[in-house]
């Protein structure tokens, strides 16, 4: 499956910064000037001939000559230096071992190097000791390294032109390198193709001179549609992240070889559209919008991740009618969300922010007039979910006495006592929080009827989403007396970035503690979100696992071995499976493993297949009626 005819392909390989991900020279400086108080003077200079060689700006004599001089390498420092090639592999050279031995007659290492390090690191990888094509050291009676072979064309200025030339190779002929002289092969009209391998070292004035840019050797067999260890280079993955996410999710992305674009703030929804276009994966928090008309525009978009607890700013339905699988993060920020309502409660029944206001203005007004423990105190949760639990847990252990109202009927932790309506739960508490998710319904959820159903003098807080509460009749309430304090947390709108302002009634009005949108603001939370979300659309991404998605059937898939995972997503309707498996028995195709789930709306077939099955397979299941998507993964 995915191979192509090869018999009359080459492929004409350099080891330097290519094969490895070192210069090998620059590495048996390291070795070879050990002790030397000026090795690290020597061992740039070094690199920097190396650079200049490499990017065309002196011959390659001189580079090698000057090279060796300042080497003053002896033969005993091979065994070491070998000894660390091997581990200096370059990670997708590594992975597509098997291309290479599986190849090895294709496959030619012409390089500037030197053989006696060269031949162990590829032989190792599969690549036969005849097809290596390097230079050769000269040593001095003692051992030591005094130069090269000069007779060798590889040597030389165009050594490589020279090498292919007399090879008389008949075939088409791809070279793969990062240096200058690679190109020059393709330049005197020995190659068909030259790719400009970038994994390791880019160099500007080899790129513009490729005829492709390979950021990895998995780049270079996928647009070959040659066999590879991987079904989609990692390089050619877009991660989009915005609103600042935390910068562990970048390395995470960028270690796993995406490529990764950070913007701080949110975008708006035409901003998103641009933006979102070749996008692979979309990592976003609260603010921004996740549209149906987004989505229209998310041609490659194969998952979301939100950096927060929230999902009410991404159109679900529009998602799963794609087959984009949206993940979040839970847990991640609860405990952050407690402590602040918590802090907030305590200021608030003390009367501390006005003290504190006063105290900024001169005045000393030391009285215990409405100042109150929270101790005894009742506590009444909207919403007992992930936040409303743990809240009414710490408030316990403060002495509070805990009343919840959830339209879900949940079990009472503790000594927390369900009320059997919110009308009820208005009522009866001193201090009332809100903790609803924010589904469209919960829309102005507290407005001037809620207040007037509350105790004169409660203390009121919303640290869930702003469109719960009616802010106008909030500002009302304030103002008459009926609510004595309130922390407020979100906004019905809430300003872009941190550059725009906040223009809002409740400002300016007493005891009311305003924050913009920090719950889950502390350090601990977000570097929490910022390693799990990415770990979420990673399993997805490289295994199809959908554990923990909010809108995709959750599967847990097994790790894939020597198989390929075929991923059906599909309208759910019935017949899809059946029609899948006789396409397997069609093409009597040995199924490993298969795993299906659906909800209300879509199917999501797994299946596990051993690696030889034709092409036909794959697009007879791309064509069956209401397939929404299709992966192949290995
Ligand atoms: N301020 C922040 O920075 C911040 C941080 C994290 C979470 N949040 C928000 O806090 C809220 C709660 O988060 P969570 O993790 O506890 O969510 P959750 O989904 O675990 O719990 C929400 C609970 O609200 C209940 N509910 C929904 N509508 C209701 C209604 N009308 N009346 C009563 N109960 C209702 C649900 O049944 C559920 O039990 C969410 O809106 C979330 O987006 C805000
Ligand atoms: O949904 C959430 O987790 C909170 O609202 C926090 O959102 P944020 O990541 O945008 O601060």
């Amino acid at each position: 499956m995915l191979t192509k005819q090869l018999e009359q392909t080459y492929f004409v390989i350099d080891f330097d910064s290519t094969f490895t991900k070192v210069e090998a020279l620059d590495v048996l400086g390291e070795i070879s000037l050990i002790g030397r108080p000026d090795r690290d003077d020597v061992l740039a200079q070094i690199k920097a001939i190396t650079d200049r060689g490499m990017a065309g700006e002196i011959s390659l004599a001189q580079s090698l000559e000057l090279r060796l001089k300042l080497l003053n390498a002896h033969r005993d420092h091979l065994p070491a230096l070998i000894e660390t090639l091997m581990t200096k592999v370059s990670d997708s050279f590594q992975r597509n071992r098997v291309f290479l031995a599986e190849n090895a007659e294709q496959i030619f290492i012409v390089s500037s190097g030197f053989k006696e390090f060269i031949v162990p690191i590829v032989t190792a990888l599969g690549i036969k000791e005849e097809h290596v094509f390097a230079n050769t050291f000269t040593y001095d009676g003692n051992g030591n390294i005094i130069g090269c072979d000069c007779d060798n064309p590889l040597a030389t200025d165009k050594g490589k032109v020279k090498l292919i030339r007399d090879m008389k190779l008949d075939g088409d002929i791809y070279v793969i390198g990062d240096g200058y002289t690679d190109y020059e092969i393709r330049e005197a009209g020995l190659a068909n193709k030259f790719y400009a391998f970038t994994e390791n070292v880019l160099r500007p004035s080899v790129v513009e001179k490729a005829d492709h840019i390979a950021p990895s050797l998995d780049d270079f067999l996928f647009d070959n549609k040659l066999s590879r260890s991987l079904s989609y280079p990692k390089s050619r993955i877009k991660v989009l992240l915005l609103e600042n996410v935390h910068p562990v999710a970048l390395q995470l992305f960028e270690q796993e070889g995406f490529q990764v674009e950070l913007r701080k703030g949110a975008l708006d929804e035409d901003e998103l559209i641009e933006a979102i276009q070749g996008v692979h994966i979309l990592g976003i928090r609260s603010k921004t919008m996740v549209t149906r008309r987004v989505l229209e525009s998310a041609n490659k978009l194969m998952t979301v991740g939100a950096f927060c607890i929230g999902t009410n700013q991404i159109d679900l339905q529009a998602c799963t009618e794609r087959g984009i699988a949206v993940f979040n993060a839970p847990y991640s920020n609860t405990r952050s969300v407690v402590e602040l309502a918590i802090g907030e409660i305590i200021m608030l029944i003390r009367n501390v922010v006005t003290k504190s206001n006063q105290m900024h203005a001169g005045v000393w007004d030391k009285s215990a007039t409405n100042s109150f423990e929270v101790r005894g105190k009742k506590l009444g949760l909207v919403g007992y979910g992930n936040i409303g639990t743990q809240l009414s847990v710490v408030a316990e252990a403060l002495g509070m006495e805990v009343y919840f109202y959830d339209v879900v009927d949940k079990l009472s932790l503790g000594n927390a006592r369900k009320c059997k309506s919110l009308d009820e739960l208005l009522a009866i508490a001193d201090i009332i929080s809100l903790h609803t998710d924010g589904r469209k319904d919960n829309k102005n959820l507290i407005g001037a009827r809620e207040f007037s159903l509350m105790k004169k003098g409660v203390i009121f807080l919303n640290l869930s989403r702003g469109h719960i509460v009616d802010i106008q009749a909030l500002v009302e309430a304030i103002k008459s007396g009926q609510v004595a304090g309130t922390g407020i947390d979100v906004f019905p709108y809430e300003p872009k970035t941190n550059a725009e302002a906040f223009i809002n009634e409740l400002r300016g009005l007493p005891n009311v503690i305003l924050t913009p949108h920090i719950g889950g603001s502390t350090e601990e939370a977000q570097e929490n979100i910022g390693n799990f979300v990415p770990a979420k659309l990673l399993e997805y991404i490289n295994n199809g696992s959908t554990y923990g998605s909010v809108n995709f059937p959750e599967l847990q898939l097994p790790l894939l071995k020597d198989s390929h995972r075929l991923l059906h997503i599909h309208t759910n309707m019935p017949g899809i499976l059946a029609r899948m498996n006789n396409i397997f028995a069609k093409y009597n195709i040995n199924i490993r493993g298969q795993y299906l789930k659906t909800t209300e709306d879509i199917g999501y077939v797994i299946t596990d297949v051993a690696k030889n099955y034709s092409d036909e397979v794959v697009e007879e299941l791309k064509a069956i009626d209401n397939t929404i998507k299709f992966r192949l993964l290995y």
